[in-house]
Order: C-alpha cells, then sequence, then structure tokens
C-alpha cells in the first residue's frame, strides 16, 4: 500500500533556471492565472513580477548591470546584515551583493512546488565573520501566487553568540507619473528625512503624495500600506508580518 502512495504522490516539477544575456542563473516562477516572477541568484533579488496581462509590476534601473558585482536598483532586494547605513557595514548589507544558492532543505516551512516558489540560502562567509563574529544562515522563500508575491526571510543563528542583524525587504514598484501617486496608511506616523540629515518629522498629510524627490524612513510602521496609482488604475498593497522596527 505504501509502495502504491509513494508511486501516486505527483512529482514536484523541476525549477526553471535560465542563463540571463550576462549568464546569470535566473529562475522563472509561474503560476495558473498567467503570472510570472523572476529571480536573480546573484543577490536573491526579484527583477520581474508581472501580472496576469503579462504587465511588468517592478521598476528596474536601465543601469542596472550585474557583471560589475554591486548592487543593483530595481525590483525587490534584501538588505541584511543591515538597513541603510545603520552600522559600520557597506550600505544595505552584503546579501543583496551575494551569490546565493538554492536551499534544498528549506524546514520547517512546508515543501514548495518548485514552479510557483523558490528556497535560496547565503551562509556567513569569514567577511561576514570579521565584521561581525557570529555566524548564520539567512534564507528566503520566494513564492508567487494569484495577485501575490511573498517573500519569507528567515535568520538563523548558527553560533553560540548573540547574532545582531537590521534586515528589510526594499520594493522598487513600477508606477506612472510618480504625481498620480498615492499612498496611504503612514499618515500620523514619525519619519526620519534622509534630506534633511535625519531630521525627525510627523506626517501631518492625510496620505502621502509627490511633488519633488522624497527619501524619509517611516518609524513604527503599520502591517498594511497602500500604493494607489491614480492613472494605471492599480493599487499595491505591501503586507509585512512579525518585522517591527
Ligand atoms: O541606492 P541604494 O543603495 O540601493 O539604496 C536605496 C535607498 O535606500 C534607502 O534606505 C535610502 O534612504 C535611499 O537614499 C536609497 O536610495
Amino acid at each position: 500500500m505504501s509502495s502504491i502512495r509513494a508511486r501516486l504522490r505527483p512529482r514536484p516539477m523541476p525549477l526553471n533556471i535560465f542563463p540571463d544575456m550576462e549568464g546569470l542563473p535566473r529562475i522563472i516562477l509561474t503560476e495558473a492565472t498567467g503570472s510570472s516572477a523572476e529571480v536573480l541568484l546573484y543577490g536573491g533579488q526579484v527583477v520581474s513580477w508581472k501580472n496576469e496581462r503579462k504587465e511588468e509590476l517592478l521598476f528596474m534601473s536601465s543601469k542596472a548591470n550585474w557583471k560589475q558585482s554591486k548592487a543593483n536598483r530595481g525590483g525587490i532586494s534584501v538588505c541584511f546584515p543591515q538597513f541603510g547605513n545603520l552600522g559600520s557595514l557597506e550600505q544595505h548589507g552584503s546579501a543583496r551583493n551575494r551569490l546565493w544558492s538554492l536551499d534544498r532543505d528549506p524546514s520547517p516551512l512546508p515543501p514548495s512546488d518548485n514552479q510557483s516558489s523558490v528556497d535560496l540560502i547565503i551562509k556567513s562567509t569569514g567577511v561576514d565573520l570579521k565584521n561581525r563574529p557570529c555566524s548564520f544562515e539567512f534564507r528566503l522563500r520566494i513564492s508567487l501566487s494569484a495577485g501575490k508575491l511573498i517573500l519569507i526571510p528567515r535568520v538563523r543563528n548558527t553560533d553560540n553568540k548573540t547574532l545582531s542583524f537590521t534586515l528589510s525587504i526594499s520594493n522598487y514598484l513600477s508606477v506612472s507619473d510618480i504625481s498620480e501617486v498615492r499612498v496611504e496608511g503612514l499618515e500620523t506616523l514619525d519619519y526620519l528625512d534622509n534630506l534633511l540629515n535625519r531630521s525627525r518629522f510627523t506626517e501631518q498629510a492625510d496620505a502621502i503624495t509627490f511633488d519633488g524627490q522624497m527619501d524619509r524612513l517611516y518609524l513604527r510602521t503599520p502591517t498594511k500600506i497602500a500604493v494607489i496609482d491614480h492613472e494605471k488604475k492599480r493599487t499595491f498593497v505591501l503586507q509585512k508580518n512579525a518585522m517591527p522596527d
């Protein structure tokens, strides 16, 4: 009986991995409604997310060049073990400049179906240990489903010392003219204005609109914010869990 059950269990489809134009491994995730996402092992960066109408939902800088071995602005990137310049490490940490590996043992998460999700891993290197003497494993699951892209970062301290780090998931969304965009969910929050030497202010507006460059770090953000693009008639809902700041 057990052998019949084993034979009937659907075998996971292999991952779609292709070398891109620069020869770097690129994983393509797909799901039943036709949406797709592309992930580079370099940086563990999501570089494309298309909806079922094949419209690109993420911004990617036209200057992006992965051959230079430096982080490229765009998509969705992971900042670890340091967010921004809040520490002595390079801006936004080293994870976005590392070549990640496929994680074949992503326990305790349920196994992925390999077509619509991928598990990646990096482990601390000598350089990390020089700057932060505590070894770690950093896992990232990227899952695509209809209308949704979920990133689950997990950090494991593999040492017997305390591991301190900061972590962020940076989303670069594709929007129409910035004057057509409104952000809801940040009203009444305090923020640090990076264009004014991180001075602290309290948001007074009902919603955030843009009439010029803005570079702010909002504090104690809620679990959900909405980015509404009037021209494209599209709303992104950004949701976070268990990531207090
Ligand atoms: O340009 P980078 O290094 O990818 O960082 C992205 C952004 O990260 C934010 O934390 C900074 O406030 C911005 O100034 C910066 O542009």
